[in-house]
């Protein structure tokens, strides 16, 4: 075995000795400032530096059965650490969000397939807090806060996931008892898919078919033990298990659940939105779409969940390819380069740490725009719900593609051992594909969206009042669809994609229009599913340049000169690389030449080198831990070699020199060749 040496690689060290500006104050800026960064760098500690979680094990290793209890023996160490904590820093709604935002970070360290509880606090918890009453929250809340129960969120049944107005499962009320009996009349209403099912919780929200009076109320959320709380036997009339290995995700533990005449009592159907009197008579809500509320929450706090997930990704290859030399560029270069040297490989990377850049700041705004939005709702003006709908359906959508996208051309610049279990990107990917499906399959989402531009241009060509997010709809219609002449300062390319979007915007009622001569509007709509979606899409850049651009406005004015030059970097890079994928879009709408074009290749060269020496800078900003990064390829230290050769003396077939398939199979064979 070579000697393993563990002082920092010196080719990162150069690289970082060139950074020119304060990766402290990048740091500062990334959590929200410098307290915010000492208390995350300390839930982090307070949760990783617990021996007893054994992080050492790879446990890409064990078995699926194993796998499991290992996810749980971890998550009863971090969840009565973290409720610990929570009443520690003083145990308010904020300080439990505080410890949920960090644990994001230091949940990819300790369950790197899934994480068995997931569901518990993320949407289980969520949907009492939205959709329960005062009564029931006084009940259910202490409950799943001090976590007395476990639950999870079962919407999803075999037939359906994305029409849930035709979800099979029934509860219907009895008058006499004061009861709901729930019921799965079919294979296909089996519950199929919920996180943490199968092994894992005792309690469930379900989604089920409201009946009362003989009559179909439409989808409500009910309380359901589905476990007994001191043997974990199914409760009488549950069927419940694990639905199997899947792509990925395999400690999450995502299950089904059939019902055979399960008596629930009244008071556990949640009643802030919709309402049913003792004696049956069911009260509307005002908005029909508040029961739809927790997808909405998950869908806006995703976006964060991508921000982890490529700045995770971008780290690792960033630190791998200032380590890895290959390939002399000019062919008598004694000493081979960094990759990094090579061009295609910094363009493979560096548009990736923007993207994290500007996601970020989308997340932040995008939260806050859903805390203003929730508070409304809470006071009875459901207004701006369908904006917020339209603007999260196409986040989740654009940016969980980005992130399975990116998690895969940044796995790729890292060659070979970019392929290697220990490089981190497998998980990485496979969380980042089932975000694309889980909480609305993405071209379901992205259609969502282009319902509501499609008929926010009406409302333009109507000269109707529009939300801020789509103004410039008015701008289209008001040039009459001229092309915009091309300017190519930042507003400038903005403008651009933005002309873009509503030319396509355009098109696509256009086409509406016409087919409906022929078809039912809902027909000449699917017909049109292909233009819409690309609406959708650049509909949500529009959203992410504008936002970055706004924010990146204000950030500059505050921070230092040297980090300046960084976050004007960041938008030039960000928004070039964007405009230069849509150029087909663009000629389309905006008056652009081919000087134009090579312009724009010009300033993403000269660009792509500003980075150059500041790429090691930032993603050590992202300060993440090596726990957190967890790869071979991506360790502070750079000791690429070293870590590779260590996690394959972990394999488990390096454990003995023979292995017993060679007694048993290899030498028969041999010898019967002889
Ligand atoms: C104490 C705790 C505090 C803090 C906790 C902190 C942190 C927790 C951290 C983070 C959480 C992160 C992760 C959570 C963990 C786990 C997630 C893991 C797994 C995911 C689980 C799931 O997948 S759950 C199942 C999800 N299922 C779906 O998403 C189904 C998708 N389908 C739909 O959403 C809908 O059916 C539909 C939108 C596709 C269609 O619906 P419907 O047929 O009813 O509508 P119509 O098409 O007829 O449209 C009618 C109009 O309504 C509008 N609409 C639809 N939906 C909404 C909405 N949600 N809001 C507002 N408006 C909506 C629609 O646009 C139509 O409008 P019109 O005006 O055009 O008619
Ligand atoms: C890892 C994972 C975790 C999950 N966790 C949970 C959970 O905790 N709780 C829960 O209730 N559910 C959960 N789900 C289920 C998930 O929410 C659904 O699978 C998802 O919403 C997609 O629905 P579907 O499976 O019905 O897909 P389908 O709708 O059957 O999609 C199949 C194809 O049909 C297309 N399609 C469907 N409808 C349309 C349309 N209107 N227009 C155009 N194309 C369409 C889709 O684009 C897709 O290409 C989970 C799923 C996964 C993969």
């Amino acid at each position: 075995m070579p000697a393993i040496s563990k002082t920092i690689n010196k080719d990162l060290k150069e690289e970082r000795d060139k950074v020119k500006f304060n990766i402290e104050e990048f740091t500062n800026w990334f959590y929200g400032g410098s307290e915010k960064v000492l208390e995350k760098r300390k839930i982090e500690n307070y949760f990783l530096s617990d021996k007893s979680l054994n992080l050492e094990t790879d446990t890409s290793y064990l078995s699926y059965k194993e796998k499991y209890e290992e996810a749980i023996r971890r998550s009863c160490i971090v969840y009565p650490k973290m409720l610990k904590l929570h009443q520690e820093l003083g145990g308010t709604e904020e300080d439990f969000r505080k410890i949920m935002d960090n644990l994001r970070y230091t949940m990819s360290a300790i369950q790197k397939e899934g994480n068995p509880f997931m569901l518990h606090f993320g949407m289980f918890t969520v949907t009492i807090m939205n959709l329960a009453n005062d009564e029931q929250l006084s009940e259910w809340l202490p409950k799943c806060v001090n976590c007395e129960i476990l639950g999870t969120y079962a919407q999803t049944e075999l037939g359906h996931g994305t029409f849930i107005k035709k979800l099979e499962t029934t509860a219907t009320y009895d008058p006499k008892t004061k009861e709901f009996v729930l019921n799965t009349p079919t294979l296909t209403a089996y519950k199929w898919w919920p996180g943490n099912l199968g092994h894992t919780v005792n309690h469930a929200i379900v989604m089920a078919q409201l009946y009362t009076k003989g009559e179909c109320c439409g989808i409500q959320p009910f309380i359901v033990q589905i476990r007994d709380l001191e043997t974990h036997k199914p409760m009488p009339g549950i069927t419940v298990g694990d639905i199997g290995n899947k792509v990925g995700f395999q400690t999450v533990n995502n299950g089904f659940l059939a019902f055979n005449n399960v008596r629930i009592p009244y008071k556990n159907m949640l009643m802030k939105s919709s309402k049913l009197s003792e004696d049956g008579t069911f009260i509307k809500p005002k908005n029909a779409k508040q029961n739809y509320g927790t997808m909405v929450f998950v869908r806006v706090y995703m976006i964060m969940d991508v921000v982890v997930n490529m700045s995770r990704a971008a780290t690792i290859a960033t630190r791998y390819s200032m380590v890895r030399r290959q390939s002399p560029i000019n062919p008598n270069d004694e000493v081979e380069p960094k990759i990094i040297e090579h061009m295609t490989q910094q363009y493979k990377i560096f548009p990736a740490i923007a993207k994290v850049i500007i996601y970020k700041c989308m997340a932040d705004n995008l939260r806050n725009l859903y805390q203003q939005i929730t508070l409304e709702g809470t006071k009875g003006s459901f207004e701006r719900a369908p904006e917020l709908h339209a603007l999260s359906c196409c986040l989740k959508a654009v940016c969980t593609n980005d992130a399975a996208k990116t998690t895969e051309i940044l796995r790729l610049a890292c060659g070979g051992h970019g392929f290697l279990n220990s490089s981190g990107f497998a998980d990485n990917y496979k969380n980042a594909t089932a975000a694309q499906t889980y909480e609305g399959e993405n071209t379901v989402m992205l259609l969502q969206t282009a319902r509501f531009l499609i008929k926010s241009f009406t409302k333009a060509k109507n000269g109707e009042k529009l939300t801020e997010g789509v103004f410039y709809l008015n701008d289209f219609v008001k040039r009459n669809g001229k092309r915009e002449p091309f300017d190519d300062s930042i507003r400038g390319i903005l403008r651009a994609i933005q002309a873009a979007a509503a030319g396509k915007i355009s098109s696509a009622w256009k086409h509406i229009e016409e087919k409906k001569k022929f078809l039912t509007v809902e027909e000449a709509t699917n017909q049109t599913g292909i233009e819409l979606i690309r609406c959708a899409e650049l509909h949500c850049y529009v959203c992410l340049l504008q936002t970055g651009i706004e924010e990146i406005e204000q950030i500059i004015k505050n921070v230092s000169p040297a980090l300046r030059e960084v976050f004007k970097n960041v938008l030039e890079l960000y928004a070039i690389d964007n405009v230069l994928n849509m150029i087909g879009d663009i000629l389309q709408h905006v008056d652009m030449t081919n000087a134009d074009i090579d312009k724009l290749q010009k300033r993403l060269e000269a660009v792509l080198t500003f980075f150059r020496s500041s790429a090691i800078g930032i993603v050590d900003g992202f300060d993440l831990s090596d726990a957190v990064v967890s790869s071979t390829l991506g360790t502070y230290d750079g000791n690429v070699y070293e870590n590779i050769f260590e996690a394959a003396m972990k394999s488990p077939l390096n454990q003995e020199d023979v292995n017993k398939s060679f007694h048993l199979y290899l030498k028969p064979f041999l010898k019967s060749n002889l």
